[in-house]
């Protein structure tokens, strides 16, 4: 080996996997606290409609992780058909029920309903997933709110790998209410310089060279070339593409929007790898949230070290 390939670091492949299980296990380890406290656990509702098999998977992933943690796990599984005011009667008793904490309507919901009506029924203290355009006002004028889970999850993994955010340029690729603007305001409490890129950016890929932070959530298989990025940069993949399977297989590959291959050869610091990365830290600041939101309720300190 010489000299120059030895002094060359080799990036860091960020385990979103494994840092999602020890988050997952300070929430389960404060939940007793929690009990003890309030005399009852913390609950969360996750709502489903119709059969979405992706969705499906989600959910099941998200109940399972809410027993793990040692919280009440409500599933309420909605026909296609239903209608959007069946949906709301839902909503409304799940909001008056005092064992429900955290409220989440898997999203997409069916064509014939309005998402944003939807989310604006949610009590915004039972709003877990940050969706609510109260919080997402709160997080806007830097008020205490509910945070959404994969930015949240995206900037733990940043400041794991990164330290004190402070100063840096900052390129978020899409600009979503549930990933793209919530992140940049997350960045932007972090005192980044945030640029927040969307499809009718001109010179992407000019931009992103410019960024010593990129996060990718746009939606597009590997759309984030390694030439995009520069030496020394961290890359956070919020991309989740399922690829078309190869001949003969049942399912294809799962994929991220950075072509991660090419970003590794282009000497990036860090990046997340999909799956692994960012999807297991949705989950575990889903409870995360859930506990938060009880304690909130329960007129209770929010839980340390989470
Ligand atoms: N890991 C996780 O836990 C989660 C992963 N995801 C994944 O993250 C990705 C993004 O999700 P979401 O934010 O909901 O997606 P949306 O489809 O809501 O938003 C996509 C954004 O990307 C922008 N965009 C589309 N094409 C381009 C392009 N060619 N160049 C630049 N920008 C472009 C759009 O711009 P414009 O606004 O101009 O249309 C839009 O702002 C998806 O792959 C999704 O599956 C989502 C949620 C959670
Ligand atoms: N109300 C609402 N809240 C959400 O938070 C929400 C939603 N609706 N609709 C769909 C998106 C997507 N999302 C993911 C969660 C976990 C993984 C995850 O754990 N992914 C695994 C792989 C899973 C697999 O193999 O398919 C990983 O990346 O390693 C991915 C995506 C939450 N979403
Ligand atoms: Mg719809």
């Amino acid at each position: 080996m010489t000299a120059q390939t030895q002094a060359k670091k080799s990036p860091q492949i960020i385990d979103g996997k494994a840092f999602a299980a020890e988050l997952r296990q300070r929430v389960a380890d404060a939940v007793p606290a929690f009990q003890q406290a309030a005399g009852r656990s913390p609950g969360l509702a996750v709502v489903l409609v119709g059969e979405d098999p992706a969705s499906q998977v989600y959910v099941r992933s998200k109940h399972k992780a809410t027993i793990a943690a040692g919280m009440e796990s409500f599933e309420h599984r909605l026909d296609t058909n239903v209608s959007q005011d069946d949906l709301l009667t839902l909503i409304d008793q799940l909001n008056t029920d005092d064992a429900v904490d955290g409220i989440l309507v898997q999203l997409p919901l069916p064509d014939h309903m309005d998402d944003k009506a939807v989310i604006a029924a949610i009590d915004p203290a039972k709003d877990v997933d940050g969706f609510h355009v109260v919080n997402a006002g709160r997080l806007a004028v830097g008020e205490e709110a509910m945070v959404p889970c994969t930015p949240l999850g995206s900037l733990m993994l940043l400041k794991h790998a990164l330290g004190d955010l402070s100063g840096m340029d900052a390129v978020v690729v899409g600009r979503s209410n549930i990933v793209g603007k919530p992140m940049a305001q997350l960045l932007l409490r972090e005192n980044c310089t945030v640029t927040l890129a969307h499809s009718r950016t001109r010179n992407l890929a000019d931009v992103v060279r410019r960024a010593d932070i990129v996060v990718a959530a746009v939606g597009r298989a590997e759309m984030v070339r390694g030439d995009w990025l520069k030496s020394g940069a961290v890359v956070i993949d919020v991309g989740i593409n399922r690829l078309p399977p190869a001949e003969g297989a049942e399912k294809g590959r799962l994929v991220g929007d950075v072509a991660t291959d090419e970003a590794l050869r282009a000497d990036v610091a860090a990046i997340t790898p999909v799956p692994g990365g960012v999807g297991p830290m949705t989950i575990a600041c889903l409870m995360r949230n859930t506990l938060v939101a009880a304690c909130r309720r329960a007129g209770l300190a929010d839980p340390e070290g989470l």
